[in-house]
């Protein structure tokens, strides 16, 4: 089934326009169909050797959510102490969540063992399941934007507070925690670009062509 110009803009608008999102979020609910259709993207990953590695932990109650802020608050402070000086003072001023404010969370995890030993595609590279429930963090991620909804990854926290507070079984491995509801705007540049933390790398200059060593001169920034 080919793809016409009008929907290959469509998603390169939804890539182009993916934004992660702290802050803005409003208390609307999402509906309950809404819902499953970006879950059901997040479903239609690839997945190493098809082994569909990952479980959806929803969260909507208030108290949970109070728990997971706590754990955040822990190590945010323990991540700020490994910056210095302004770079501190600017971290600290940078709102690096919205597990409060989103009205639903959702915990992304990889059950490594979902589908036996030996799975097609992980026999050289283990860490391929972990891959793959990203890959399902990304469907998610993009389909949240085409429904107007914002996305934000909260990986700051650590991955056994996550656990123990969501209950998730001692074998499955937390992959991410994100945030998601309806916004106010999505910025239009990444937010850590914005404030001056990281500039958006030039493209071209991230290009080797058969070899690492070989950039040709008018691929490169300088
Ligand atoms: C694996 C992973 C983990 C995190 C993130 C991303 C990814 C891929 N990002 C979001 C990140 O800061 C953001 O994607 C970049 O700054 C680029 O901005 P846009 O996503 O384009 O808006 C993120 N943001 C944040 O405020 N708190 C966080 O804990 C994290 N963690």
């Amino acid at each position: 089934m080919p793809i016409t110009d009008k929907e290959r803009d469509a998603i390169y608008k939804v890539i182009f326009n993916r934004r992660d999102v702290r802050g803005e979020y409003r208390p609307d609910p999402i509906p309950d169909e809404v819902l499953e259709r970006v879950l059901l993207a997040a479903h239609n990953a690839p997945s190493v050797g098809f082994m569909q590695p990952w479980d959806f932990v929803v969260v909507k109650n208030n108290e949970t959510k109070q728990k997971l802020k706590a754990a955040f608050e822990q190590a945010h402070a323990e991540a700020a102490d490994m910056f210095d000086g302004e770079k501190r003072a600017l971290y600290q001023s940078l709102k690096l969540e919205g597990i409060l404010e989103a009205p639903v969370g959702i915990c992304v995890t990889c059950d490594r063992s979902r589908s036996g030993k030996v799975v097609i595609g992980r026999t050289a590279n283990p860490e391929m399941d972990l891959y793959s429930s990203v890959c399902a963090v990304q469907n998610l991620w993009l389909a949240a934007r085409a429904e107007n909804l914002g996305m934000g990854w909260v990986s700051i926290i650590h991955h056994d507070e996550l656990k123990r507070i969501l209950n998730i079984p001692e074998h499955i491995v937390p992959v991410a925690y994100l945030c998601l509801g309806y916004v106010d705007f999505f910025h239009e540049t990444p937010e850590l670009e914005a404030v001056g933390w990281l500039p958006r790398l030039d493209m071209r200059s991230l290009v080797h062509y058969e070899s690492w060593d070989n950039q040709p001169e008018d691929f490169k920034t300088e």
